[in-house]
C-alpha cells in the first residue's frame, strides 16, 4: 500500500512530500521528548497512538458521535486522540461540556484552527472567529438582528416563507427535500436584504449553495496538508504542487461574491430610493452622518455571518451544502413517515383546534402542546449539529487532565441526547417523553441543550425554532406523509440513516406526500394572500 493510499492526501506531490518528511523528523523528536515530559503524561485517556500518525487509523471516520459515545464506556467521558500533530478531545458527558464550555468559557470559547479556511481563504465569518474583541463586536452587531425582543417581528415573513414552501411542495412533492433548503435560504435573504427569492434557481440561492460547498471543501480534514503543516501556507502559488493556493484563490473570490452581491443590491436600491424593510438597509440608514468604510464593512460582514451561519462547517466528511433548519425538516419528514401514529396524533390535535378551516401561525403556538413535544423529540432524536467543536488558545488542566492549546474539544451533542440515564430508550422516537400532565414527569428539554454552549451558543435559535415549528405545523395541516411504493406496489420504508457531515441530514429517501383535503390548500392560499 502506498503512502497516498494510507493517508488521504490528494495533493501529495514532491513539494508536499519534502515538507512531510522534514516535519516527520521534527515530530518524532518533539514526540519523544514530549511523551517523557510532565504535562503530556497527563492527557485524557484514549487509544494508544502510533508514532507520527497518532490515532489516524483508529479514528472511526463514519458515524463519529455514535462511536465516541460507545468508546466513552471504555475510556470515560473525556476521550483523547491525536491525528498526526493535531489533538482531539471528545466530551461525552453534558455536565463536563457545561463545566468546560460554560463555566470555563473564557478559555474554551475559541474555534479550532483551520489554516486553509481561516488563514488562506480568509473565511472570517463569526462561526470561524476566535473569541476576543473582534468576536464580541461582531456578536453584538449580530444580536441587533437576532434577539429575543425582536424575534416576533420576523413572524409574518416566516409565515409567508413557510406557506410558500408548503404550496411548492404541493406542486412538486418529489422535490420536498430540496425545497427545504430553498425555503431556509429564501427566508434569510428576505430578512437580511429585503430581496424576494422567486424559486430555487435564483442566483442568490446558487451562490449560497456554492458557498456551502466551498466551505465544506476547505474544512475537510485530511484534504489539505497545510492544515497539519501550517508553514506550507507561505509557499508561492506558482510553485508546482501549490495547487491548493490556486484553488484557495478561486474559493476566496467566489465567497467574496456571496458577501458582496446581496449587499450591493441593497445599496443600489437605497441609492435609487427603493428602500425595502430589511436589516441591512436599517443598519445602513441608522445614522444621519455617512458611515465610515469600517462601519460599512462591519455591517456587510455581520450580514454574511448570519446568511452563511445555517450553512456551517463540514468537519468530518465530504458532504457539501449542509444546513441546519432544512436538516431538521428533512428529519421530521423521515420520522413522520416511519411513525404514523405520532403523525396522526399531531394531526388530530391540529384538527381539533382549527377544524381544518384556518391555518395556524406563530401566535397560536401554545395551542398545540403535542406538536411542541414532537418538535422537542425531533431535536433530541437527531440534533442538527451532533458534534460541537470549541478550542482553547492556552494549555489547560481540567480534573487532573492536561488539555493542550489548540485541541479540538468536541461536545458530543448526539451522545448527550442519546444518554439513556437522561432519556430512557433513546433510539425510540417518542414525543410522549416530554408531555406534561398528572403523573407525568417530562424528561429534560433538549431545546435548552442542542443550540450549543455559553459565549458561542447559537444566536439564531429563536429564528430556527419558529421556522421549524411553522414548517412542521403547515406540513401536518396540509398533508399526509406516507411511504412511497415500489414497482410491485410494496411500501418503501426508508431506514433511519444520517450522513456524517457536521450538520446531520438524513440520507436521501423517497416518500409520498398526499394532500389531505383540497379545501385546506385553499385556506393556505388565503393565508398567504392575507400576509402578502
Ligand atoms: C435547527 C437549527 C439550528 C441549530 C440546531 C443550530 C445549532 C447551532 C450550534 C450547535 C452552534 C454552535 C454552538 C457552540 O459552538 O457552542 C451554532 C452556531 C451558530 N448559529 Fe446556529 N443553529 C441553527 C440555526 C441557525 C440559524 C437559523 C442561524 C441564523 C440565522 C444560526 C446562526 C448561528 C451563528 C451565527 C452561529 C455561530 C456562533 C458563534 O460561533 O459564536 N443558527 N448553531
Amino acid at each position: 500500500m502506498s503512502l497516498q493510499e494510507l493517508i488521504p492526501l490528494p495533493h501529495l506531490t514532491l513539494l508536499t512530500l519534502l515538507a512531510l518528511l522534514s516535519a516527520v523528523f521534527i515530530l518524532i523528536a518533539a514526540g519523544i521528548s514530549r511523551s517523557k515530559r510532565g504535562n503530556w503524561a497527563h492527557l485524557p485517556p484514549g487509544p494508544a497512538a502510533m508514532p507520527l500518525v497518532g490515532n489516524l487509523f483508529q479514528l472511526p471516520w463514519k458515524d463519529l458521535p455514535r462511536s465516541f459515545a460507545a468508546q466513552s464506556h471504555y475510556y470515560g467521558p473525556l476521550y483523547y486522540m491525536r491525528i498526526i500533530n493535531r489533538h482531539f478531545v471528545a466530551i461525552n458527558s453534558l455536565e463536563l461540556a457545561q463545566a468546560l464550555f460554560d463555566k470555563r468559557g473564557a478559555t474554551y470559547s475559541h474555534r479550532p484552527r483551520m489554516v486553509m479556511a481561516q488563514e488562506i481563504i480568509k473565511r472570517d465569518t463569526m462561526l470561524f472567529m476566535n473569541y476576543g474583541p473582534e468576536f464580541t463586536k461582531s456578536r453584538r452587531l449580530i444580536s441587533t438582528f437576532l434577539n429575543q425582543k425582536i424575534a416576533s417581528k420576523y413572524w409574518p415573513a416566516q409565515e409567508i416563507e413557510s406557506l410558500k414552501f408548503v404550496l411548492s411542495v404541493r406542486r412538486t412533492p418529489a422535490d420536498v427535500l430540496e425545497l427545504t433548503r430553498w425555503t431556509a435560504t429564501s427566508l434569510i435573504i428576505r430578512l437580511l436584504y429585503g430581496i424576494e427569492v422567486k424559486d430555487k434557481e435564483d442566483p442568490l440561492v446558487h451562490l449560497a449553495e456554492d458557498f456551502a460547498r466551498l466551505t465544506s471543501e476547505s474544512t475537510k480534514p485530511g484534504k489539505w496538508l497545510v492544515d497539519s503543516f501550517p508553514s506550507l501556507r507561505h509557499v508561492p502559488a506558482w510553485l508546482p504542487g501549490a495547487g491548493f493556493k490556486r484553488w484557495a484563490k478561486y474559493a476566496k473570490a467566489r465567497m467574496e461574491e456571496f458577501s458582496w452581491l446581496p449587499y450591493t443590491i441593497v445599496k443600489n436600491n437605497i441609492a435609487a430610493g427603493r428602500i425595502t424593510a430589511c436589516w441591512t438597509a436599517e443598519k445602513l440608514l441608522e445614522k444621519t452622518e455617512p458611515l465610515t468604510a469600517q462601519e460599512e464593512k462591519d455591517i456587510r460582514h455581520a450580514a454574511t455571518s448570519i446568511y452563511s451561519a445555517p450553512y456551517p462547517i463540514t468537519f468530518f466528511t465530504d458532504a457539501g451544502g449542509s444546513d441546519t433548519t432544512p436538516a431538521m425538516i428533512c428529519t421530521f419528514i423521515l420520522l413522520m413517515l416511519r411513525n404514523p401514529s405520532v403523525q396522526k396524533k399531531a394531526q388530530e390535535e391540529i384538527d381539533r383546534v382549527t377544524g381544518g378551516t384556518w391555518v395556524p401561525g406563530m401566535q397560536d403556538c401554545e395551542m398545540f402542546p403535542y406538536v411542541n413535544c414532537v418538535i422537542k423529540e425531533l431535536f433530541r432524536f437527531n440534533p442538527a449539529v451532533p458534534l460541537v467543536p470549541h478550542s482553547l488558545q492556552e494549555d489547560d488542566f481540567f480534573e487532573g487532565y492536561f488539555i493542550p492549546k489548540g485541541t479540538w474539544v468536541m461536545a458530543n451533542m448526539w451522545g448527550f441526547m442519546h444518554d439513556e440515564t437522561r432519556y430512557p430508550d433513546p433510539d425510540l422516537f417518542s414525543p410522549e417523553r416530554f408531555e406534561i400532565g398528572e403523573g407525568k414527569q417530562p424528561q429534560d428539554d433538549p431545546l435548552e441543550i442542542v443550540f450549543g454552549f455559553g459565549r458561542r451558543s447559537c444566536p439564531g435559535y429563536l429564528l430556527a425554532l419558529s421556522s421549524v415549528y411553522l414548517n412542521v405545523i403547515h406540513l401536518l395541516f396540509a398533508f399526509d406523509i406516507v411511504p412511497a411504493k415500489d414497482a410491485k406496489g410494496q411500501e418503501i420504508i426508508p431506514p433511519v440513516e444520517f450522513g456524517d457531515a457536521h450538520v446531520s441530514h438524513p440520507k436521501p429517501f423517497v416518500c409520498d406526500i398526499r394532500e389531505r383535503d383540497p379545501e385546506r390548500i385553499i385556506w393556505l392560499e388565503h393565508a398567504l394572500q392575507s400576509l402578502q
